[in-house]
């Protein structure tokens, strides 16, 4: 979508093997709150988290939020200890952070610390389908169509713009990207209105428009996609704990997604070469536990890449006129 609002004369089509509500971004909460990538430097990951922040506040004050599935929740996150970095790199870009009070933290007897603030969460399916009619309207064509190697693409398009996710691994056999397994369960408990997220990361409470995710795991190199039912037992439980109402949760749904993992996002151009025909390439990957978090800002710079291309093939073009 990024790519045709910036290059209107582009011809944009998706292929993809699997769509919603089938991929990993379905299964995702899809919270604003982003994950550190170890191998990006902080000020790159804080200006894609603040332009996604700045793109979806932007939809969440229009008359499209309900049908894009995108709203402001409010919420806490508690840590049984005092972390070592009170300050977030992003605790600037989220609204109103601020320590929790002495009164707040009551409601969480076994936690000594906590951060308030407000941030956006997405709700998947709706959001994806809101992207999608998009899509459609500005002419994108879409296809399934599974792609076993990015040279079968050669001769249809120009350049190629890989956003795989965790297929990424086989497409281009990227053996740094591994799944971290994430179980979760979407209930029905429409009194929660506040998130709560234990700052140690594995069990959250998020409240959606229709649904309230409640997870989860992390389990690395996991590439199950089963639920676990004593997995499930334990989330409940660990979620409970948290916030007691949900006790009288209803129509659990279990979901199971592969994380895209990595040292940092493959966000990078590539020419591959053969006999002596070439394909421009743009990644974008690897998005691991925070891609809702910095979407529209890797897809922004991804459209970036993607121009260069194209300036790159106008320029080689002209010069064999010549
Ligand atoms: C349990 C869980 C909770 C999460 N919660 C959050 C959250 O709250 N906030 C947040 O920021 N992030 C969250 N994430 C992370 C987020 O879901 C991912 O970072 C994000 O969904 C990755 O998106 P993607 O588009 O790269 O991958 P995907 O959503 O997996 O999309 C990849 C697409 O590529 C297609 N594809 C793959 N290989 C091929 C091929 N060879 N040929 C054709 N098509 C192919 C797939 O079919 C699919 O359509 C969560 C993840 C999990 C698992
Ligand atoms: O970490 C979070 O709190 C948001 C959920 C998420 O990103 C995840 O489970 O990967």
């Amino acid at each position: 979508l990024c790519i045709a609002e910036t290059c209107p004369s582009c011809s944009v089509t998706v292929l993809s093997e699997q769509s919603s509500p089938n991929t990993t971004s379905d299964v995702a909460a899809g919270m604003l709150i982003p994950h550190t990538y170890p191998g990006t430097p902080i000020h790159v990951q804080k200006q894609w988290f603040k332009e996604t922040f700045a793109y979806l506040f932007a939809i969440s004050n229009s008359a499209e939020a309900s049908e894009a599935g995108i709203h402001l929740v409010s919420g806490w996150q508690v840590f049984k200890n005092t972390p070592k970095e009170e300050l977030p790199f992003w605790s600037d870009v989220v609204l109103g952070f601020r320590p929790m009070s002495k009164a707040e933290l009551q409601k969480f007897p076994q936690h000594r610390f906590g951060q308030a603030f407000t941030t956006l969460k997405c709700d998947c399916p709706p959001y994806l389908l809101w992207l999608e009619k998009r899509l459609k309207a500005t002419g994108v064509q879409m296809y399934t169509r599974k792609v076993a190697d990015l040279w079968e693409l050669h001769s249809e398009y120009n350049v190629v713009v890989n956003c795989a996710g965790i297929g990424a691994r086989q497409l281009v056999g990227d053996e740094k990207l591994f799944p971290i397994r994430g179980q979760v369960l979407k209930v029905h408990a429409p009194w929660v209105k506040n998130f709560i997220r234990d700052g140690d990361g594995l069990t959250y409470i998020y409240p959606g428009i229709h649904r309230v995710t409640l997870g989860g795991t992390r389990e690395k190199e996991s590439w199950s996609l089963s639920p676990d039912a004593g997995t499930t037992k334990d989330i409940f439980d660990r979620c409970c704990a948290l916030e007691p109402s949900l006790r009288g949760a209803r129509d659990i749904e279990v979901k199971v997604g592969l994380r895209p993992s990595r040292q940092c996002v493959r966000l990078q151009r590539e020419v591959l070469s053969q006999g002596g025909v070439q394909l421009p390439v743009v990644h974008n990957y690897g998005h691991g536990a925070g891609g809702f978090s910095v979407h529209r800002g890797t897809a922004k710079e991804a459209a970036r890449l993607v121009g260069e291309c194209i300036a790159a093939l106008q320029g080689s073009s002209s010069r064999a006129k010549l």
